[in-house]
C-alpha cells in the first residue's frame, strides 16, 4: 500500500552564514585562552592584584562570552501553513483557546490601554464560539470594570466592522492611528462605515477617561449592570473578594450577539480575592487564578497569555500557533509557541538594541535548540502542560472534544460565577502544588522564563515563531530609570532561576540539550556581569594615574588577541544590529546601555539577591509604567537621555563616568608633559579603554553640567558623584 506522507503544517528552515559564525566563534574562543594565558605568565610584580582582578574578570568574560554563543550557534526559523491548517480542519474541529489578560496598576496602565488590547484579541480570525478572553485586575479598579464593560458594548460593533473590512491591527487605537499616517483614498470604501464607528470609540473613551479621573463611575453606569454590586463590600485593593463577572457568554440569552447576529468571545473579568495575611505572587498568581476559572468557564485546550500593554497586531496569530500544536509529525511534542515581544512605542534606538537582538537572534537560537524561553506575554500554551502535566511521548490528543457539557443552560451563568469565584480566592492555594508544581511557578521574579523552563525540564518542547507581520506590539518602558529597574528585576528574576531546583547549569543534564543550558546560564549570569565591567571600568583607568600599564604593548604578539576580541565582537556586534534592521548609532547606543545595565542594574540586583540571601531584603516586582508625559517624550524624540530624579541607578553611573574623565585628564596631562611618548606606547589599549569610556558617557557630562531641561542629572547626584569620584582618584593615588 503507498502511503503518502501528509504535508506538515510548519516548516523550518537553518539561518544563513552560520559556518562563518561557528569559524568565528572558535577563532576568537582560541583569542581568549592566549589572553588567559598571557596573564596567568606575565603576572607584574608592581601591579599583582589588579592583574589578577584582570585576569579573573577576563575569566569569567569569556566564559560568559561561550554561554551567549550557544544562543548564535543554530538559529531555527519557522513558517506555517495557515491554509493547510483550514483544509484539514474545519471549524468544529479546532480547539477552544482561552486568551489571558493581565493587569495590575490602572494609575500606570490605563484601562483604556487595557481595553484596547481585550477588543484586539477578541477580534481574532478565529470562530468567536471557541474564544474566550479573561481579563485579570489585580488592581481589583472598578474604572477597570467599567471600561472592560463599556468595551464589551463596543465590540459588538468593532469585531463585526474588523471582519467585514479584514482590518488589521485590531486595536481600536492602533488602528485609527495608522489612518492618520496613510492615503485617505485607500480607504474610501469604507469610510462611510467608518466615522460612525469611530465616534462610538471616541465617545466610549471619553466616558472611560472622565470617570478615570473623576476616579469613580457614573451612577447612572453603576445602576445599570449588576456586577458594581460586588464592590458594595469592598475595603481596599490589598483585601477584598473575588469580583468576577462573566460579561459576554455564548449562553447569555441576552447579551451574546454582536450587531450581525453573530456570537461573541466570552468576556470575564476576574479581580482575584485578595488578603494581606496572603502572598499574592504578582502576576504568576493572577495567571494561575485564571487557569483555574477558565476551566470552569470555557477550558480551552490553548492558552494565549498576555500583558495588558501587547496587543494583537495580526488576526492570524492563533491560526499560526495552532500550525504547530496540531502538526501530525511534531505538534504533540510542542507546549508552548513563543511570539516575539515588540514594540511600537520607540521613536529611535536612543535606549540601544538589546530586546531586538534577543527577540530576533537568541530567541531563534534557543530553537535551535529545541526551547525558546517563555517570556511571559504572546505566547501560546498547551493548557495541560502549563498546568504541569508530564510529556509522556504519546500526547497526542483529540483537539476537536466538546466543552459544553461545562454549561448546560444559560441559568447556570450566575451558578457557575459563584462555582468559578472559589477558585480565585485566597485559601484555595494552600497545600496543593499550584505554583510550585503546576501552573505559573511562584517565588521568582521572571516567573515566566522559570515556568517555561520548568515546562521544559518535564520533556517538552516549545518553538519559536516570528512572523513577518508582527503578531503583538506593546509598550516598552522608555525613560532611562525605567529601563534600568526592569533589567534589576528580570536580573535578579535570573538569578533566582540559577539558585533553585530548576538550575538549568545544575540539574539540566539529560533534561535539556547542553546549547539550552548553556542559553539559559547566558541569562541566569547577567547579575554576576557587574563585577567584570565595574572592574574593567574602574581599575585600567585608575592605574592610568600612576602610569603602570595593565596590557601588552602595541608591538609586543601578545597584543593581537587582545585586537582580535576586541574588532571580532565589535564587528559581529555590529552585524547583528544591521541584521535587525538598527543603524550604526543604535549599535552604539546600545553598547552604552548594555554597560549602563551591567554596571548599575546588575550591581544592584547583586546586592539584592545577596542581602536576600541573609534574609535583609524582598524585592517586589515594580510594575513599569506605560504611560509618557509629553516633555519626556519630546526629549526622547530629540534623543536626549532622560535622567531627571535622583537614583542611586544614577549616582552609579555618574561617578564612574566622572571617575573616567579625571583619568582621562590625568593621562592627556601626562602626555602633554613630554615623558608622555614613551608612556604611550606601553599604555596604548588603556588609554583608549578609559577614552572609550569617557566617550560613550558624553551624555552623562551633558547631563551633570551642560543640560537645564528638566530630564537633567539634579544637583544631588552631581554633588555625589563629583566627591566620590575625586576621592577614588585621590585615595587611589595617596594609598596605592
Ligand atoms: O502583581 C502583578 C504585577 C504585574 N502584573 C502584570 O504583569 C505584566 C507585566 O508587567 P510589566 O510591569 O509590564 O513588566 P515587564 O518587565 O514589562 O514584563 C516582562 O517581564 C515580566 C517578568 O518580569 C513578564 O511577566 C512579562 O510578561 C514581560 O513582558 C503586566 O501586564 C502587569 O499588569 C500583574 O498582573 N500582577
Ligand atoms: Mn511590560
Amino acid at each position: 500500500m503507498l502511503v503518502t506522507r501528509m504535508e506538515r503544517l510548519f516548516e523550518s528552515s537553518k539561518g544563513r552564514g552560520r559556518h562563518i559564525q561557528k569559524l568565528y566563534v572558535v577563532s576568537s574562543f582560541v583569542a581568549i585562552c592566549f589572553i588567559w594565558v598571557y596573564r596567568l605568565t606575565h603576572i607584574p610584580s608592581n601591579a599583582k592584584w589588579a592583574w589578577l582582578g584582570l585576569f579573573s574578570a577576563e575569566l569569567w568574560f569569556g566564559v560568559y562570552w561561550l554561554f551567549g554563543q550557544a544562543l548564535r550557534w543554530n538559529l531555527i526559523f519557522r513558517k506555517t501553513f495557515t491554509n493547510r491548517l483550514s483544509q484539514r480542519y474545519d471549524e468544529s474541529r479546532l480547539p477552544g483557546v482561552d486568551i489571558f489578560v493581565c493587569t495590575a496598576e490602572p494609575e500606570i496602565e490605563p484601562p483604556m490601554m487595557v481595553i484596547n488590547t481585550v477588543l484586539s484579541l477578541m477580534a481574532y480570525d478565529y470562530p468567536s464560539h471557541k474564544l474566550a478572553v479573561y481579563l485579570s485586575d489585580d488592581a481589583s479598579s472598578v474604572i477597570t470594570f467599567y471600561a472592560l464593560l463599556e468595551a464589551s458594548t463596543f465590540a459588538k460593533h468593532w469585531l463585526p466592522f474588523c471582519r467585514k473590512f479584514n482590518i488589521q491591527p485590531t486595536s481600536p487605537a492602533a488602528y485609527f492611528n495608522t489612518l492618520l499616517s496613510k492615503n485617505p483614498y485607500h480607504h474610501h470604501n469604507h469610510a462611510k462605515h467608518l466615522a460612525p464607528i469611530k465616534k462610538l470609540y471616541e465617545d466610549m473613551k471619553r466616558r472611560i477617561e472622565d470617570a478615570s479621573k473623576l476616579g469613580a463611575v457614573p451612577s447612572e453606569a453603576r445602576s445599570k449592570h449588576k456586577g458594581f454590586s460586588q464592590w458594595d463590600s469592598y475595603s481596599s485593593r490589598r483585601d477584598h473578594d473575588t469580583i468576577l463577572q462573566i460579561l459576554l457568554h455564548k449562553m447569555d440569552p441576552h447579551n451574546s450577539k454582536d450587531v450581525d447576529g453573530f456570537v461573541l468571545p466570552t468576556l470575564v473579568y476576574v479581580a482575584r480575592e485578595k488578603r494581606p495575611q496572603y502572598h499574592h505572587n504578582y502576576k504568576a498568581g493572577a495567571l494561575n487564578s485564571l487557569l483555574r476559572v477558565s476551566s470552569k468557564i470555557s477550558n480551552g485546550k490553548i492558552v494565549l497569555t498576555q500583558d495588558c500593554d501587547m496587543y494583537s497586531n495580526s488576526s492570524q496569530s492563533v491560526r499560526d500557533a495552532l500550525c504547530f500544536f496540531m502538526d501530525e509529525e511534531k505538534g504533540h511534542e510542542i507546549a508552548f509557541v513563543q511570539f516575539p515581544q515588540s514594540f511600537d512605542n520607540f521613536p529611535n534606538d536612543l535606549y540601544g538594541n538589546s530586546l531586538p537582538i534577543i527577540m530576533e537572534v537568541e530567541l531563534p537560537g534557543a530553537d535551535g535548540f529545541g526551547g525558546p524561553l517563555y517570556i511571559g506575554t504572546c505566547c501560546f500554551h498547551r493548557r495541560d502542560a502549563l498546568c504541569g502535566k508530564k510529556f509522556n511521548g504519546e500526547c497526542k490528543i483529540d483537539w476537536n472534544e466538546e466543552n459544553d457539557e461545562l454549561m448546560k443552560e444559560a441559568n447556570d451563568l450566575h451558578e457557575v460565577e459563584e462555582e468559578s469565584k472559589v477558585l480565585a480566592s485566597c485559601s484555595y492555594e494552600q497545600n496543593t502544588l499550584w505554583g510550585k508544581e503546576m501552573g505559573s511557578r511562584y517565588g521568582c521574579l521572571v516567573e515566566d522564563v522559570i515556568t517555561g523552563l520548568s515546562i521544559q525540564l518535564q520533556g517538552w518542547k516549545s518553538v519559536y515563531y516570528n512572523p513577518q507581520r508582527k503578531g503583538f506590539l506593546g509598550i516598552a518602558p522608555i525613560t532611562l530609570l525605567q529601563i534600568l529597574v526592569q533589567q534589576k528585576r528580570w536580573a535578579v528574576g535570573e538569578i533566582q532561576i540559577l539558585l533553585s531546583k530548576y538550575s538549568p547549569l545544575l540539574y539540566g543534564h539529560g533534561k535539556i540539550s547542553l546549547g539550552l543550558q548553556m542559553g539559559y546560564s547566558h541569562y541566569n549570569f547577567w547579575a554576576t556581569t557587574c563585577l567584570p565591567i565595574l572592574y574593567y571600568s574602574i581599575i585600567p583607568s585608575l592605574y592610568l594615574l600612576k602610569g603602570i600599564p595593565l596590557f601588552p604593548k602595541m608591538c609586543s604578539p601578545w597584543f593581537i588577541p587582545f585586537a582580535y576580541v576586541i574588532l571580532g565582537e565589535s564587528a559581529s556586534n555590529l552585524i547583528e544590529v544591521f541584521m535587525v534592521g538598527g543603524r550604526i548609532q543604535g549599535w552604539w547606543n546600545g553598547l552604552r546601555i548594555w554597560l549602563y545595565i551591567g554596571s548599575s542594574s546588575y550591581l544592584f540586583a547583586l546586592i539584592d539577591i545577596i542581602l536576600k540571601c541573609f534574609g535583609c531584603s524582598d524585592s517586589p516586582f515594580i510594575v513599569t509604567t506605560k504611560i509618557i508625559e509629553d516633555d519626556i517624550f519630546q526629549r526622547l524624540k530629540k534623543e536626549v537621555m532622560e535622567f531627571g530624579t535622583s537614583s542611586p541607578f544614577f549616582t552609579v553611573l555618574a561617578t564612574l563616568a566622572l571617575l573616567n574623565l579625571l583619568c582621562f585628564f590625568g593621562i592627556l596631562k601626562e602626555l602633554l608633559l613630554s615623558k608622555g611618548v614613551l608612556a604611550s606606547e606601553k599604555l596604548v589599549l588603556q588609554i583608549l579603554l578609559c577614552g572609550f569610556l569617557v566617550l560613550i558617557n558624553f551624555p552623562i557630562y551633558q547631563a551633570l553640567f551642560l543640560r537645564t531641561d528638566k530630564g537633567r542629572l539634579p544637583t544631588d547626584v552631581t554633588i555625589k558623584s563629583i566627591a566620590l569620584a575625586l576621592s577614588a582618584c585621590i585615595l587611589f593615588k595617596l594609598l596605592i
